[in-house]
C-alpha cells in the first residue's frame, strides 16, 4: 500500500505495548531540518503517548543522513541499556545521482546495524523526489513517518524483550 493510501500517523494504542519501561535513542539528521524536526516531534509525541517517559528518550544530532549510520552505531555502543534507536533523516532528490548513493548507503548501513547489534534501529529516513512529498509525510496530509517509526520502535523493543525468555 502506497503512503498516499495510508495515514502514517494513525495507530490503535490497544495494539501497542506500553512503553513505560523502554528507553529509546533518537538520532536526527540536520539536513532539511524543517522536515527532520517534524519527524522528530512526531516520533517523540507518539513515544510519550504510548507511555514512554521523556527522561528515557535521548537525542543526538548528526550533519546529514549518511552520518546516521555512525551516529546510531555510537548510540548503540554508548547506551547498552537502550531498547531501540530511531534514525531520522530527510533525503530529497537534487540534480545529480548523489541522492541515489546517499539513500542506498543509509539504507544498507542501517540494515547492517540491525544485523550487527542486538538493539533495533528503526528506519525513519524520507527519500523523496520533492520537498512537498517530504512535507506531506512529516506532519502533512499523509501524516507523520516519525509517528510510524515510534510505533515500530515500541513493537520491536517488545519483540526483543519477549525473545529473551
Ligand atoms: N543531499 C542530502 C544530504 N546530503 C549530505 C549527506 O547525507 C552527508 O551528510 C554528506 O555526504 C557528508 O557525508 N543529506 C541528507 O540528509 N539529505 C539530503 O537531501
Ligand atoms: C541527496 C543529495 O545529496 C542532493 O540533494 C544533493 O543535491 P545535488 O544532487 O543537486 O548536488
Amino acid at each position: 500500500m502506497a503512503t498516499e493510501n495510508k495515514n502514517l500517523s494513525q495507530y490503535d494504542k490497544a495494539t501497542i505495548p506500553n512503553a513505560k519501561n523502554f528507553r529509546f535513542g533518537i538520532v536526527v539528521s540536520e539536513w532539511n531540518e524543517t522536515i527532520t524536526e517534524g519527524l522528530f516531534q512526531g516520533a517523540f509525541d507518539a513515544l510519550i503517548d504510548c507511555g514512554a517517559i521523556k527522561e528515557n528518550i535521548v537525542r543526538w544530532n548528526v550533519p546529514g543522513s549518511f552520518e546516521l549510520i555512525y551516529g546510531c552505531k555510537k548510540m548503540q555502543q554508548s547506551y547498552d541499556m537502550l531498547d531501540g534507536v530511531i534514525a531520522i533523516g530527510s533525503v530529497i532528490q537534487g540534480e545529480t545521482k548523489h541522492f541515489d548513493f546517499v539513500c542506498d548507503g543509509v539504507t544498507q548501513g542501517i540494515k547492517d546495524l540491525n544485523i550487527q547489534s542486538d538493539i533495533p534501529v528503526i528506519f525513519c529516513v524520507l527519500t523523496d523526489n520533492t520537498m512537498q512529498q517530504s512535507i506531506d509525510r512529516s506532519g502533512g496530509k499523509h501524516g507523520n513517518k516519525g509517528t510510524e517509526a515510534a510505533i515500530a520502535a515500541i513493537k520491536m523493543a517488545q519483540l526483543r524483550k519477549d525473545a529473551k525468555f
